[in-house]
């Protein structure tokens, strides 16, 4: 294939992704430092928060979906409930648009979140096209999905945003899996969604599946149900189960989707892809952006180890609405007690150097 040679020397297929060359180092610098640490986590929840406040029914005046507007508008969207805890992740980018001025906000957004999940194990390499506008308007309130939502909610809104299937939306919930939640509870920061916070892999959809029985930090707090694994220790809070996760691995609209990427690395990071791939160019024509795949860094592979029950917990409380398939037989982690969540990427419970709230 034709290439052209960016001043770097690298080779990429069009021109118009050499900047993002360069932009990916200085996020990896800036930022990330090459870890699937807190502020990966909080630009990939960007992406999707930038990317679905758009309507199909409302039309263009609803917001423009992925087109940045979450950084160009920055005392706008970030006010909205939905986007509580957003802030962190938009003062961390904002600056980048004057240090890359030729790259749009729209663009900032989704690279960044595909350099973020690069660093993630077991994480797919995102396709990235380049070429989303500046020219855009704020979004309107409401249309970013809560956890307190019910089912039927979740999957209209998904439809109305982009036509997304009740697959996609399990498939994009992947990204739960390298997640910890703030603002649920005000009483803990980063509270994590599964055992392995750090890793890209299939725990969150064994995790969500199991007997919940206890809250971390304060009981019942909108949105939230109990979860599997609740007691905390030190900077380990508990692990922090979503009313949303749990019911979409129970409807029977979503739940033998949410099941099957029950140690399903592959078939899980490929459909997340995939899904990404749509939620990535809302409001877009595929045919007017440039394919940067390229500039995305390549991820760090997966760890391979197999799904399994987190001690204290095993088949017997599994709650699984699914009849259609059979359940993957997996190993129990040894332990009479439950095991300490890391609360860094290193695998420790400190790392004093990483910023858990605020702005940047
Ligand atoms: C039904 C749809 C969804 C709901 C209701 C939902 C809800 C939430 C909530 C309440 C949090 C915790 C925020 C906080 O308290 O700090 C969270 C975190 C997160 N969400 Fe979602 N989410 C959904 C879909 C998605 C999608 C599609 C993505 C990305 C593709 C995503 C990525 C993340 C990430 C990475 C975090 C962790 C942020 C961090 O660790 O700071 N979520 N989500
Ligand atoms: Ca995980
Ligand atoms: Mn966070």
């Amino acid at each position: 294939a034709p290439t052209t040679i960016c001043p770097d020397g690298t080779r990429v297929s069009n021109h118009a992704c050499c900047a993002f060359i360069p932009l990916a180092e200085d996020l990896q610098k800036t930022i990330f430092m090459n870890d699937c640490g807190e502020d990966a986590h909080e630009v990939i929840r960007l992406t999707f928060h930038d990317a679905v406040a758009i309507s199909r029914k409302l039309g263009p005046k609803a917001g423009g979906g992925a087109d940045g507007s979450m950084l160009l508008f920055p005392t706008v969207e970030p006010n909205f409930s939905a986007n509580n805890g957003i802030d962190d992740s938009v003062n961390n980018l904002i600056p980048f648009m004057a240090r890359h001025p030729t790259v749009s906000a729209g663009d900032l957004v989704q690279f960044a979140g595909a350099v973020a999940l690069s660093n993630c194990p077991g994480a797919p390499r995102l396709e990235f096209l380049a070429g989303r506008p500046n020219h855009t308007i704020a979004a309107i309130d409401g249309l970013i999905p809560e956890p307190q939502d019910d089912v039927t909610k979740i999957l209209e809104r998904f439809d109305d945003a982009g036509g997304f299937t009740p697959f996609e939306v399990v498939s994009l919930l992947a990204s739960h899996t390298v997640a910890r939640a703030d603002k649920v509870d005000e009483t803990i920061d980063a509270a994590p969604f599964d055992s392995t916070p750090f890793t890209f892999d299939t725990q969150v959809f064994l995790e969500v599946l199991l007997k919940g029985v206890g809250f971390p930090g304060t009981d019942n707090n909108t949105g939230e149900v109990a979860s599997p694994l609740p007691k905390g220790s030190g900077n380990d809070t508990g692990e922090m189960r979503l009313q949303s996760d749990f019911a979409l691995a129970r409807d029977p609209r979503t739940a033998c989707f949410w099941q099957g990427f029950v140690d399903e690395q592959e078939f899980m990071a490929e459909s997340f892809k995939a899904a990404m791939a749509k939620l990535a160019i809302l409001g877009h024509n595929r045919a007017s952006l440039t394919d940067c795949s390229d500039v995305v860094p390549i991820p760090r592979p997966a760890v391979k180890k197999p799904a399994s029950f987190p001690a204290t917990t095993g088949p017997k409380d599994l709650e699984l609405t699914c009849r259609a398939e059979r359940f993957p037989t997996l190993t129990v982690d040894r332990g009479a007690v439950q095991a300490l969540i890391p609360h860094c990427s290193n695998g420790g419970q400190d790392c004093p150097s990483v910023q858990f709230d605020g702005p940047a």
